[in-house]
């Protein structure tokens, strides 16, 4: 349950400090602590703020009970310092440090007592320090993907791993995503979920269409999956060997109705998540979850105190379709311009497109409470007319609430010392077993088992924004070197095949691995030395986090997620483990990624113990999600300070 609850200020005040009086409320988020004017003088009042628990009690007779009516839960608090001025208005609030007291061992004059001698102590610097708060939020992630369950890319590992780091904070977290059945030995990986035997009508394309739920508790997250015989069909969860499907539109209103609905009526654990729940909905596919808040439920009274924040890990995916299937999304009239799109003139197809489109993203850009993008700089380039894909003028409007937070990793998943894919485990302290891992990875892929050649890796999806062009171009060249190349991808047919011819061109030195592969991921990124990622964009990035823990050294393009994670080398560098953790180079062209491979591989052959400390350096970051889950909970905190957007 939502543990941050209102409840009103004790009536119970006392003077202090001499010279100051102060007022001690509670239950107001840290942020809106204040820095005390030292000169203010000052008035506290004190009052709890319940941990965990069942809400309060209200009681309508006596909304203000005394100490001995609070229910038991509600008397360890935190305490604030209520700040007015001398004419009695409130300029602020202030966590008294260290004041998770109980009322039950703490009499009234010694509290008073004690909290003279805090606040004497700390109405000071100490004050100014961020004080944390104990505050829990349902959360409910709305997504297309979650790992292991469904996973084509990013998407997958952000929403399979965050909500566990969010649910091991305290918070009650819920993930619902579709149960996708493509007939493979792949579909044992829903075998954990039960039907929760609760199927629901939703009410959408010109029928009632009847999903239903099923359930996973695991890693402390409630997994739920939406089922529909849409989602059951051969293929990946957006296309098969044909192309991406035609009803992808259908499929994910389904999810996104379905998304909505599953706090109401899942009993989960014994309770459903309820009204008052933050929804965080990725990308396109349930972008239309904050539409639905505020065009379908609360003009009818429900989900009033819920809130959304929209994650934006691709802003060139945005779910458009002709304006023509408006009237399907189970949306009121009134509402269309919200996910109303006009693409400009050059962009129409003939003379009669009048270029107007249904846009899902851009319904959750103007109706979301809160944006999150997957770095910090990309949520820079998404407000630029280069890096918008149409939509920076509306993300502009709304920066005041866009954030970018960059993402961490599953480090129990993705860890060299214990990855169960890889032959030899390594870790900082004794490195050996990576060039055990470079050895086998050569045999497996035929390739001339050499433990000095420089091995260079890609992996990701073939696709324009991973720069495969780029690769295409600089090819010949690089291949000139002595040096082995091993890429893994699926995706544009086109850059298959160039894969498979390029292998036959160059069979002593490249291999290209067509397909989706997670166990030949791990080895890839442990067998080779060097990482090269020319995304055209990259909102953050993950395989160059999982590159750098498992000492492979990153040479990337300058762009987005890639630029804020990736250190350029600089043995010169006059602050200690300073001097870098890769390569970036910028701009995009082949000549700058040749050159940055090539001090790559130089340094590798000639300069040993700088390669060692490259290594070193990535193995030893924070890659953990401990971080973001803190801004993202801060984030969350924000959402619920201000009233809904809509
Ligand atoms: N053929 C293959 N076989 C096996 N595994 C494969 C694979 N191709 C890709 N993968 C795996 O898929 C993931 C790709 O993650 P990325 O973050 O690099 O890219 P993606 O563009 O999908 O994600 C989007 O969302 C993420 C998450 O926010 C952002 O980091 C990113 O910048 C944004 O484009 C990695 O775990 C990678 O190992």
């Amino acid at each position: 349950m939502e543990s941050l609850q209102l409840t009103p200020i004790h009536h119970h005040s006392f003077v202090l400090v001499r010279h100051s009086h102060l007022q001690l409320g509670s239950h107001f988020p840290s942020s809106l602590l204040t820095r005390a004017s030292r000169n203010a003088n000052l008035r506290l009042t004190r009052s709890f703020s319940g941990e965990v628990g069942p809400p309060a009690s209200h009681n309508e007779d006596n909304p203000f009970p005394l100490k001995d009516e609070q229910p038991q839960e509600q008397e360890r608090g935190l305490l604030l310092a209520r700040e007015t001025d001398d004419f009695g208005s409130l300029v602020g609030f202030r966590l008294i440090p260290g004041s998770g007291i109980t009322t039950e061992e703490q009499p009234e004059a010694k509290v008073g007592e004690e909290l003279e001698e805090k606040a004497e102590a700390k109405v000071g610097e100490e004050l100014e320090e961020k004080a944390e708060t104990k505050v829990s939020y349902n959360i409910t992630f709305v997504t297309a993907e979650a790992a292991p369950y469904s996973k084509t890319g990013g998407l997958g590992d952000v929403c399979g791993s965050l909500p566990i780091a969010l649910a091991s904070r305290g918070h009650r977290v819920m993930v619902v995503s579709p149960r996708y059945m493509h007939g493979t030995s792949e579909d044992a990986r829903y075998s954990g979920a039960v039907d929760m035997d609760c199927n629901i009508q939703i009410y959408c394309f010109g029928a009632a269409q009847e999903v239903g739920f099923y359930h996973e508790y695991r890693k402390g997250v409630d997994w739920v999956f939406v089922d529909h015989p849409s989602f059951h069909r051969a293929g990946s969860p957006y296309g098969d060997m044909y192309g991406t499907f035609g009803d992808n539109q259908f499929r994910y209103t389904l999810l996104c109705h379905a998304a909505c609905e599953a706090p109401l009526v899942l009993p989960l654990g014994g309770y459903t998540y309820g009204e008052r729940c933050l929804f965080l909905v990725n990308d396109w596919h349930a972008s239309l979850v904050p539409v639905l808040l505020a065009a379908k439920y609360r003009p009818h009274g429900v989900y009033k105190d819920a809130r959304s924040v929209l994650v934006i890990h691709n802003i060139a995916h945005q779910g458009v379709e002709p304006i023509v299937t408006y009237g399907n999304l189970g949306l009121p009239l009134e509402w269309r311009g919200a996910l109303e799109w006009v693409f400009p003139n050059w962009a129409r197809m003939h003379a009669l497109d009048t270029g107007e489109a249904v846009n899902f993203l851009k319904g959750a850009i103007v109706t979301a409470d809160r944006i999150v993008t997957v770095s910090k700089g990309y949520s820079w380039e998404i407000t630029t007319s280069e890096g918008g894909y149409g939509l920076h003028e509306l993300l502009k409007d709304r920066k005041s609430v866009l954030s970018g937070i960059t993402n961490g990793i599953d480090v129990t998943e993705w860890d060299p010392s214990s990855d169960q894919y890889i032959p030899f485990k390594y870790s900082a302290d004794d490195l050996s077993g990576k060039v055990k891992c470079k050895i086998e990875l050569q045999k497996e892929l035929g390739l001339p088992e050499r433990p000095d050649c420089p091995v260079i890796g890609f992996i990701g999806r073939l696709d324009y924004q991973k720069g495969i062009e780029l690769i295409r171009m600089g090819i010949a060249e690089l291949m000139e070197d002595d040096v082995q190349f091993v890429m893994l991808g699926s995706g544009n047919p086109a850059y298959e095949d160039w894969m498979r011819a390029t292998e036959a061109t160059y069979r002593d030195k490249f291999r290209g691995w067509v397909g989706f592969n997670v166990p030949i991921s791990h080895r890839i990124t442990a067998g080779c030395d060097i990482l090269l990622m020319p995304s055209t964009f990259e909102p953050c990035g993950l395989n160059q986090l999982y590159a750098m823990r498992y000492g492979t050294i990153p040479v990337v393009h300058q762009t987005g997620g890639l630029r804020d994670t990736v250190q350029n080398f600089n043995p010169f560098a006059e602050v200690k483990n300073d001097e870098g953790t890769g390569w970036t180079f910028s701009p995009l062209t082949k000549e700058n990624m040749l050159v940055a491979l090539r001090y790559a591989i130089q340094t590798y052959r000639e300069y040993k113990s700088s390669w060692e400390g490259l290594m070193r350096r990535g193995m030893t970051r924070d890659y953990t999600w401990v971080n973001a889950a803190t801004q993202y909970e801060q984030v969350i905190e924000w959402a619920f300070m201000d009233p809904p957007y809509c």
